[in-house]
């Protein structure tokens, strides 16, 4: 099972420009958590500081007993194995193989023999839907298939964590789709613990279980994703309806003259209409069940009390719906938190 990432209080700033302060929220074991916001908010940033590449000025981000921002710099390396990482653009070699470049944290990290590498190589490229491809230079495939073969790449050393820099950009809606669901699939095979980011609202509608936005150098929420699908705050009812009325704005964020002028123009964008909720994807058939789901309701429905009531319901009726839980009744007690037998 995947690993529990717990961060609190993190900041960040470069120079004087502060990128988002006291960041605080849990990656729960093996789930899938999604972190939106629009541009330039950061996103990058915070992948890059949870997996010790980049160093917040305060705060902590710990993994299995490690914090990645304040351990030596040698714990943080060994700790780092546990990560699988898809760059945004694949970070591909270009004049190696999809092969060689999928077998090399193997060679550079392990004493594998090179039939064994072969072995992980082939069922990682099988995973992805690249077998057949080994022999492709990546200038020589698609910008999704790059991304395939970054991600194939990230888990060839069986990370427990594996997170994905925008696995969307440059991609078509179909490309989109399939890799959605190429995630949930790995999610159901691998039980790892995913963090993914994005500002594709039909990855973030579809695909996570829990999710967060960042936005004006704070976290705005983080949490199950009903808690978001539901919100009526301002700028995650506009970011996730694509609106312009609301305070994102084309550079970042509106001042409230702006937002003033727009409603007297009658630009408008939140409704008071409740957002439907899309299903979350389930796992290709024939795959095995996401474990992350089973642990996930227990889980929430020990947050129920503290959620907002949309969210609350949406939570109580997805649950009816899929037939796994009855609203309002506990999961059995020697069951919660540790996963299924
Ligand atoms: N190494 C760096 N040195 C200085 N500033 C940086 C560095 N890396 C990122 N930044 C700044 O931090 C801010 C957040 O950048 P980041 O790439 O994390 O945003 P993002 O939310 O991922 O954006 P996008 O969705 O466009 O990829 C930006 O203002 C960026 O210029």
């Amino acid at each position: 099972m995947g690993i529990e990432v717990v961060v609190e209080g993190l900041t960040k700033s470069f120079g004087s420009q502060t990128v988002w302060q006291d960041v605080t929220l849990t990656l729960p074991p093996g789930e899938v958590s999604v972190m939106l916001g629009p541009s330039g908010t950061g996103k990058t940033v915070f992948l890059k500081s949870v997996i010790g590449l980049l160093k917040p000025e305060r705060g902590r981000v710990m993994v299995n007993g490690v914090d990645m921002v304040n351990s030596p710099e040698r714990d943080v390396y060994e700790a780092r194995k546990l990560f699988g990482l898809m760059f945004q653009d694949g970070a591909l070699f270009g004049s190696m193989s999809l092969f060689d470049n999928i077998a090399f944290p193997l060679r550079e990290h392990t004493k594998k023999k090179e039939s064994e590498i072969r072995r992980v190589v082939m069922e990682r490229m099988d995973m992805v839907g690249l077998l057949g491809a080994e022999g492709k230079l990546p200038g020589e495939i698609s910008g999704g298939m790059r991304k395939r073969a970054g991600l194939a790449r990230a888990l060839v050393l069986d990370p427990q964590i594996i997170l994905c820099d925008e696995p969307d950009s440059g991609l078509d809606p179909v490309r989109t789709a399939y890799i959605s669901q190429l995630l949930i699939d790995l999610n159901a095979q691998l039980d790892a613990t995913m963090l993914i980011v994005t500002h594709n609202i039909d990855i973030a509608s579809t695909v996570p279980d829990n999710m967060g936005m960042l936005f004006r150098r704070r976290l705005v929420a983080f949490g199950p994703r009903e808690v978001l699908l539901t919100s009526q705050e301002p700028v995650v009812a506009q970011f996730l309806g694509g609106h312009r009325a609301g305070p994102i704005g084309m550079s970042e964020e509106k001042d409230e003259a702006t937002m003033a002028l727009e409603e007297r123009h009658g630009v408008t964008g939140s409704s008071s209409v409740p957002r439907t909720i899309e299903p979350q994807l389930e796992p290709t058939p024939g795959l095995p069940v996401r474990q992350a789901v089973l642990r996930r309701r227990e889980r929430v429905l020990g947050l129920l009390d503290t959620l907002p009531p949309a969210a609350r319901h949406a939570i109580e009726s997805s649950f009816d719906r899929t037939g796994h839980v009855v609203a309002g009744q506990a999961a059995p007690a020697g069951r919660a938190g540790g996963g299924p037998s």
